[in-house]
């Protein structure tokens, strides 16, 4: 990822107009990325500059606590900052786009935080983790709906005055069929009400038992209570992608009725947010995020959704983002930072 030009040195390369930090934090890790302030507009994903690029672990305050989460927080950046030789006086502004931020208390009680680690000029963004996300299929430009199906799902949008509405997103427990889990929590569903007499034949029972290593459905019960961890649930996802590919009627209906779920979400936003007129034909940008709406051999779920939304909004133009959420949390922070000095200008 990116780096500096040869020959400078690291301060160098961050340049006397300083840097901006973008923050990517998730469940499973947290990613910073630090940007200079002096830069052309990227025209291109490959053209965005990045000066050095930070790992760390969970940031989620809901899974491990909110003093931890901070410290994680704090450590990748500073990490971030110590890997272009500087520190936090360079900083002009931040973007945490931080999964768990949901409310505006919790961007509050986050920005009251980070206020106290940098110098008063510094400017703050905090934003849920979809909103990095989108913008990294934007290139910085907070505008559209986007569409993450991992082990969980959410659509996530915001218009260019800056209303956001989400639909989805809030666990298997309150109806995310369209996620990993969910799509996984069917099938093996499927496979226990085929075993029982409740329900159709499936060859999901054939390939999920082989995957698993298991030789009978009863054995699903202690495999599953074993360690019901939703990731460990949602990667037995391709397995169905392979069984419907290969003709399962059972496992075709459980991506059709998820493709219909995951469309669902979308339009519910764009209809919230007004992105698109009454006649749909509006353009508007549905960036598509996450392990499920990867391209496969024939079963193309991310394919199937985006024309299942264009029926109702023909204008949808749906993009893959070329970089990851972190750049596209720190172009977010950059461009606001450019229309600021713009503004301050007078230009
Ligand atoms: N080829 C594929 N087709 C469909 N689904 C796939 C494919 N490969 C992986 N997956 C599924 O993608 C999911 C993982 O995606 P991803 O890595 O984006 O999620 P995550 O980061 O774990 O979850 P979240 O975004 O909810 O935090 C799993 O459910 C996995 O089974």
């Amino acid at each position: 990822m990116g780096g500096y030009e040869n020959g400078d040195s690291p301060a160098a390369a961050a340049g006397d107009g300083g840097v901006i930090l973008g923050v990517d934090g998730g469940t499973t890790n947290t990613v910073c990325v630090c940007l200079p302030v002096a830069m052309p507009p990227p025209e291109s994903p490959g053209a965005v500059p990045v000066l050095s690029r930070a790992v760390a672990g969970c940031s989620n305050r809901n899974s491990v606590g909110e003093s931890a989460a901070l410290e994680t927080l704090e450590q990748v950046m500073a990490q971030a900052l110590t890997l272009v030789n500087t520190d936090r006086s360079a900083v002009r502004a931040v973007c945490l786009a931080v999964s768990g931020v949901n409310h505006p208390s919790d961007q509050q009680r986050m920005l009251d935080w980070i206020r106290d680690l940098f110098p008063g000029h510094v400017k703050f963004y905090v934003e849920n983790d979809a909103v990095a996300a989108l913008a990294s299929g934007t290139m910085g430009k907070l505008h559209g709906c986007v569409l993450i199906a991992g082990t969980g799902s959410i659509a996530y949008g915001v218009t260019e005055d800056g209303k956001v509405a989400r639909a989805a997103g809030a666990g298997p427990v309150l109806g995310d069929w369209g996620s990993g889990y969910g799509i996984a929590a069917q099938a093996l569903t499927a496979v226990v009400k085929a075993y029982d007499g409740r329900g159709p034949h499936t060859n999901l029972t054939r390939e999920i038992l082989r995957k698993l290593e298991l030789s009978s459905p009863d054995e699903l019960i202690g495999w599953t209570y074993a360690d019901p961890s939703w990731a460990r649930i949602a990667a037995l996802v391709p397995v169905v992608v392979s069984s419907a590919e290969d003709g399962d009627e059972v496992a075709n209906k459980i991506l059709h009725d998820s493709v219909q779920e995951l469309a669902d979400s979308v339009v519910a936003v764009v209809r919230r947010l007004k992105l698109c007129g009454e006649d749909g034909m509006d353009q508007f940008p549905l960036v598509l995020v996450g392990g499920v709406l990867e391209g496969n051999k024939k079963w193309n779920i991310s394919g199937e959704v985006v024309r299942c939304i264009s029926k109702v909004f023909p204008g949808v133009h749906p993009i893959r983002p070329e970089v990851e959420p972190a750049i596209g949390a720190a172009l977010l922070a950059w461009n606001h930072h450019r229309k600021g000095l713009k503004l301050e200008n007078g230009s």
